[in-house]
This record gives structure tokens, sequence and C-alpha cells, in this order.
């Protein structure tokens, strides 16, 4: 997952062969972020679009230095695509984005959301309640599958149906990642998993008891910072991922509601959901030990399924 996908750079200036990174980026996701069996005019603007969304969470994530001042010059970047001050973007992953937004009405809303989630990743670490960090993801995950449906043109108007479902299922996913992900981003300071379940779940996490600054492992002790996951614990990320591919099931139906290739990319990405939950239960819910990774076979083998369903 996140450690095998290189560092973007602090300035998100052209690095020898970024965008090949960004390529490997690719491959180390959960699901299939353009198919190659999509035209090429559309896994050009999907590339485009992730490529874009990896950056500013790279930024978010791993740039040396102020990491805030990065987000914030990137935004400023970022909002010449629409509002062209004469010269374009200065980051060529931008200016790769400037003809997909020419050519399809790409909305700049959705990308402001992700820039403020990864701002708000600098200050807010841990989330009290299932629903704050729900909140959350309505700035880190929704905007994604938003910005999914503006590729594919898709019809969906606000607070419909559609984006209903569309938001559900990226906010599985991103759930799905934080679960997969919990001993990384605990190494990172953040800790997704909500403060009433571990609490619920009598999970002990001694470093926020001590208050010790998070990430010094010499303080760090109890069940979230073992070498691999307490009963109570995988217990906690059970459950978790249950209430997570509850939303994917009710998000996938807006599978059934697309049509062409829309819905043949969304079906991959809900596969790509049902495959880190696979992996997640295939590594009896141990996520200390490592990031459990999704198989592909394990994706084809619920695209498939989910293909058929949608076509009934
Ligand atoms: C229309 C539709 C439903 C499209 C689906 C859109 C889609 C693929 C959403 C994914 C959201 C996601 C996994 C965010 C991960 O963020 P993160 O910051 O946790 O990622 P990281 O672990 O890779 O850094």
């Amino acid at each position: 997952m996140r450690e095998s996908r290189p560092a973007q750079g602090a300035s998100a200036m052209p690095l020898p062969g970024a965008e090949a990174r960004l390529r490997q980026a690719e491959q180390a996701e959960n699901f299939p972020v353009a198919l190659r069996v999509l035209p090429a005019r559309v896994r050009t603007r999907l590339h485009a679009v992730y490529d874009v969304v990896r950056t500013i969470d790279d930024l978010g994530d791993e740039a040396d230095g102020d990491r805030a001042a990065e987000l914030r010059a990137f935004a400023d970047d970022l909002g010449t695509v629409w509002s062209p001050d004469g010269t374009g973007p200065r980051a060529p992953v931008l200016r790769r984005l400037v003809p997909v937004v020419r050519d399809g009405g790409l909305p700049q809303e959705p990308f402001d959301r992700l820039i403020a989630a990864n701002l708000q990743d600098q200050q807010v670490t841990r989330y009290r309640t299932w629903d704050e960090l729900l909140g959350y993801c309505a700035l880190s995950a929704e905007p994604i599958g938003r910005l999914v449906l503006a590729v594919f043109e898709v019809d969906a108007p606000p607070g419909g149906a559609v984006e209903r479902a569309a938001d559900q299922v990226s906010t599985a996913l991103q759930l799905l990642e934080h679960w997969q992900d919990v001993a990384e981003d605990r190494d990172r300071g953040r800790i997704y998993l909500p403060l009433e379940d571990l609490d619920r779940f009598g999970i002990t996490n001694t470093s926020d008891v001590a208050g010790a600054a998070v990430g010094e492992a010499r303080h760090d002790q109890g069940d979230l910072w073992s070498a691999s996951a307490s009963p109570a614990l995988r217990r906690l990320i059970a459950h978790e991922t249950a209430r997570a591919v509850a939303l994917l099931d009710e998000g996938a139906a807006v599978v059934r509601t697309l049509h062409g290739w829309a819905r043949l990319a969304v079906a991959g990405y809900v596969a790509g959901g049902r495959a880190a939950a696979d992996a997640l239960r295939r590594a009896e819910w141990d996520v200390l030990a490592g990031s459990p990774a999704a198989r592909r076979r394990d994706v084809i083998r619920h695209l498939v399924p989910e293909l058929i369903r949608s076509a009934l």
C-alpha cells in the first residue's frame, strides 16, 4: 500500500520520471484506477485526475518541510486551471489536467475539498466518533467519486441518489484503506479508528493516555503499538470492516444506474473495495503486522458478479 508509493517531491515540480512514479503508485491501489479495456480518452482523463489527487495526498502525507504551505502553494497553482492567469499552472501534473477540464467540465470544488482534507490531516490526528470520521471522508473521499462521475459525464444531480451512492462507495473505499493502514497511519501520528470505538472494544493506547508524543516509539505501548494485533483490536477491525462493507453494498447500487464504461469502471472500484475487505479477513484482522494488500485475482473475482448484478 502506501509504503510502496514513492514520495512525489515537496514542490510537485518536474521530477525525473515523476509520471512513471505516479503510474507505479497507481499499481499499489486496491482498485484498478483506469482499467486497460477503457477507451484511451477515458483512461487519459482518469489518469490526469488520479495524478492530481495522488499529488495532493503525497504533499499532505510525505512532503518534506512545511506541508500546509506546500498544499496552499499547490492549491494556488491548481486554481489557475480554472482561472487562467495567462501562463497556466506551473506543475506538470496540473498542466496535464488543463485539457481535461477544458474538454469536459471538470469542477474545481472537489479538488479544493481534497486540499482541505489534507490541511486537516496536518492538524487533526484523532476522530472521536464514527460521524466525525465520516465528516473527514466527506472532504477526503467523496470528492474522488464526484470527480469520477464528472470524468464519465454522468448525470448526477446534487443531493440525488447517484451522487449519494457514489459518496458511499468512495467513503467505504477510504475506510477500508484506513483499516489496512492502521500501523502506517499510527507511525505518522494518525489514528482513524474512532476513539469511542477504541474505548468500547477495550483497546489500550497508552501513548494517548500518558500524553506522550505520538510516534515516539519508546513511550508507545498498548494494543495499537504491538507487533501484531491483540484479540480486542482484531474484533474492532472486523467490526469496522463490516461497517465499511455495508456502506459499499449500499452504494454499489450506483453501478446499476450507470451505463457503458462508467459502469465498468465503478464496478472495478467496488470490486477493489471487496478485495480489500478480503485481504483484511485473510490477515485475520491483524493490521499491525503489515498492511494487508488486496490481490488482483480477488478484484477480478468480485468484478464479474458485480457486472452481472448490474446487468440484471
Ligand atoms: C463514482 C465512484 C463511486 C468512484 C469511486 C472513487 C474512488 C476510487 C474513491 C477512492 C477513495 C479513496 C480510496 C481514498 C483513499 O484516500 P487515502 O488518502 O486514504 O489514500 P492513500 O491511503 O492511498 O493515501
